[in-house]
C-alpha cells in the first residue's frame, strides 16, 4: 500500500459486497470521495493511492440508524465523541441517533438547535437526527414538521407507547401519523403496552421482586405484541408507513410478517443483535470482573450485575424466542439491523448501580423500576453479525447470507431514511465509506469480545465473551482512512483511530422508501375512498 493521500484511490483486489457479491478481484475508483467507478483494472496515476484489500470481502460503511447519544435521560451515556469514535471502530461510517422533546418544550427548534450544538465537531462518521416526540402540539404538527423536512432534512419521527415521561396515547399517535404521511416522514414507534408493563410493576415490587431479573418479567411478550398491534391498526387508519423499532417478540413479529405479506402494509421491522444474541438468563448474571486503581482484574459476586443486561423491550427468555428473531431475518420481515445503541455505565451513581447507590442514601430498597434502560452496541453489531455471515461454524439458522448482512445493517436503512443515493450501497456516485475486512484466515481477524477493545465511553459490554471471526480492519469515510485497526499512531488517539471528531457532517435527508408493503392500501372494512371523506390526502 503507497502511503501518500492523493485525490484518486484505487481499491484493489476486494470482493466486494454492495447488495450483490461480486467477483473477487475489482477494483473500485474513488474521486473527491465519491465512488467513480468499479471495474476489473482501473487506470492508476503517481497520484493514485491504492489500497490492497488483499482478497478481503469489502462492504458498504454501516448505516446504524438507531444510536442513542447525548440524550438527557442517560446521563452517563455515551456523549456524541465517544460514541461515534466507536461506530467508526465498529465500521460505521453513518449513525442516525436523536433529538428528543421534553414535555416541557413546546417548539422543536429549541430542541433540535441544541442536539446539532451537542454534535457539531464532535462526531466522527457523519451523522442525521430524528425527532422524539413527546408533546405533538397544534404548532408542531401544522407548521414546525414540515419546517424540519424541509430545512433540517429531518425526515422520521420516533414515537413512544411506553415510559411515563415519553409515552402517547394513541390520538396523538394517529395525529402525528397523518401528518408524517403527509409530509412523508417515516414513523419509527417503540411498541410496549405501558399499563400493562405498569401493573406487573406495581405487583412485582409488591411482592418485593425488586431486583434486575424481574424488569424482564415485568415486560412480557404480550406488552410488545399487544402494542404493535395496535401501531399497525394505527398506521392502517392513517395510511402511512411505519417501522417498529427494536423488535423482540416472536408474536409481535408474526404481527408485522402478517401486516406485511398478508394485508400488503407499509409495516418495517427493527431488531438488534442482543435480541439474537442474549437471553433474560443474563439479567440474574451474579458474577462482574472489578478493576481496581492498579489495573487489577477479579470476580467478585454482585447480586446487581444484571442491571447491566436491562433494556426495553427485554432480553427475551427462551432459545426459541431468539431462534424466532434468527427467522423473521431470513424470511424478509426484518428490513433493518440497529444497535439501538443506549448505554449508560455500569458502576456510577448516574448509571445501572443507581437504585443500589441511591438507596444506601436513603435506606431504602433499591428496584430495578430505576435501572436506566438501554444496552451499548454501536461498534458490536457489524462484527458480530459479519461473523453470522461468513463464519462456517456459525450455528444453523442462525446465519446470514452475505447479500442480506449489507441490506440489513447498511443498503435497507440507508433507503429507510432518505440517504438512497449517498450511503448504504458500493456504486458509482455513491460516498466512498467502506470497510474492508481482513482477509479469511488472516491472523488479526479473529477477535473474543471483551470491553477493553471497545471504544465507548462505557464500562462494560453485553457481548463480553462472544468470539466473532472478523472485524473491520480499514474504514473509509468519504473516500478518506479513518480507521485503521492496525495502526498503533497517534498522540492524542486511541489506537486505529485517525479520524478526527470534526470529520462527521450533518446529513440533511431525504424522504424514505418504502421498502415493504404499498402505500394507499383500503384498511380493511373501509369503502375505497372512505378516508378521503376525513383525512386531507397527499396531493
Ligand atoms: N431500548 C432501551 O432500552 N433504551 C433506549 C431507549 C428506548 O427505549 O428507545
Ligand atoms: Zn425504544
Amino acid at each position: 500500500m503507497r502511503q501518500s493521500w492523493a485525490s484518486s484511490i484505487d481499491l484493489a483486489s476486494g470482493r466486494v459486497t454492495a447488495t450483490e457479491i461480486l467477483q473477487p478481484g475489482l477494483s473500485i475508483g474513488v474521486k473527491g470521495g465519491i465512488i467513480v467507478a468499479i471495474a476489473l483494472s482501473l487506470p492508476a496515476g503517481p497520484e493514485t493511492k491504492v489500497i490492497d484489500a488483499e482478497g478481503a470481502y469489502v462492504t458498504p460503511g454501516g448505516v446504524d440508524t438507531h444510536v442513542h447519544l447525548h440524550q438527557d435521560n442517560a446521563p452517563t451515556g455515551d456523549k456524541w465523541l465517544t460514541g461515534s469514535r466507536s461506530a467508526l471502530a465498529g465500521g460505521n461510517t453513518t449513525i442516525l441517533a436523536f433529538a428528543s422533546q421534553k414535555r416541557t418544550d413546546e417548539s422543536l427548534f429549541p430542541v433540535v438547535e441544541e442536539y446539532h450544538n451537542r454534535a457539531r465537531d464532535q462526531s466522527y462518521v457523519d451523522y442525521g437526527f430524528h425527532l422524539i416526540l413527546t408533546k405533538p402540539t397544534e404548532s408542531i404538527l401544522e407548521n414546525e414538521l414540515k419546517v424540519m423536512v424541509e430545512r433540517e432534512g429531518i425526515t422520521s419521527v420516533k414515537l413512544y407507547m411506553t415510559y411515563p415521561a415519553m409515552k402517547l396515547g394513541d390520538g396523538d399517535m394517529l395525529e402525528i401519523m397523518m401528518q408524517a404521511r403527509q409530509l412523508g416522514m417515516t414513523t419509527m414507534i417503540h411498541a410496549e403496552n405501558s399499563d400493562v408493563i405498569d401493573i406487573i410493576t406495581k405487583r412485582l415490587l409488591k411482592y418485593h421482586h425488586t431486583q434486575p431479573r424481574y424488569h424482564a418479567i415485568a415486560r412480557p411478550q404480550i406488552a410488545e405484541s399487544e402494542a404493535t398491534n395496535r401501531a399497525i391498526a394505527l398506521a392502517t387508519v392513517a395510511s402511512t408507513p411505519i417501522l417498529i423499532v427494536h423488535m423482540s417478540s416472536p408474536i409481535a413479529l408474526s404481527h408485522a410478517r402478517k401486516a406485511q405479506s398478508k394485508a400488503l402494509l407499509p409495516v418495517h421491522a427493527e431488531t438488534c443483535p442482543h435480541y439474537m444474541y442474549l437471553l433474560s438468563s443474563e439479567l440474574a448474571a451474579t458474577s462482574i470482573t472489578m478493576h481496581d486503581e492498579h489495573g487489577h482484574s477479579h470476580e467478585t459476586e454482585d447480586e446487581w450485575a444484571g442491571s447491566r443486561h436491562i433494556c426495553a423491550p427485554p432480553l427475551r427468555h427462551s432459545e426459541a424466542d431468539l431462534q424466532s428473531v434468527w427467522d423473521s431475518v431470513n424470511n424478509g420481515t426484518i428490513t433493518v439491523i440497529s444497535s439501538d445503541h443506549a448505554p449508560t455505565l455500569y458502576n456510577s451513581s448516574g448509571g445501572k448501580r443507581k437504585p443500589l447507590i441511591d438507596a444506601k442514601a436513603t435506606n431504602s430498597v433499591p428496584t430495578f423500576v430505576q435501572v436506566p434502560n438501554g444496552l451499548p452496541g454501536v461498534e458490536t453489531r457489524l462484527p458480530v453479525l459479519f461473523s453470522a455471515a461468513t463464519n462456517p461454524s456459525a450455528p444453523a439458522g442462525r446465519r446470514l447470507s452475505l447479500p442480506r448482512f449489507v441490506e440489513l445493517t447498511s443498503t435497507n436503512p440507508a433507503k429507510m431514511y432518505g440517504l438512497a443515493g449517498k450511503k448504504g450501497s458500493i456504486a458509482p456516485g455513491y460516498d466512498a465509506d467502506l470497510v474492508i475486512w481482513y482477509p479469511s484466515g488472516h491472523n488479526d481477524a479473529e477477535l473474543i469480545i471483551s470491553n477493553d477493545v471497545l471504544h465507548h465511553s462505557i464500562d462494560y459490554t453485553p457481548f463480553d465473551g462472544i468470539k466473532v471471526c472478523n472485524w473491520p480492519r480499514y474504514v473509509m469515510l468519504r473516500g478518506e482512512m479513518k480507521w485503521n485497526r492496525d495502526v498503533e499512531l497517534s498522540e492524542g488517539h486511541e489506537k486505529g483511530i485517525l479520524g478526527q471528531p470534526s470529520d462527521g457532517q450533518y446529513l440533511k435527508r431525504g424522504k424514505g422508501q418504502v421498502l415493504v408493503g404499498r402505500l394507499g392500501q383500503t384498511p380493511p372494512g373501509m369503502k375505497e375512498g372512505e378516508q378521503n371523506e376525513w383525512m386531507e390526502m397527499v396531493p
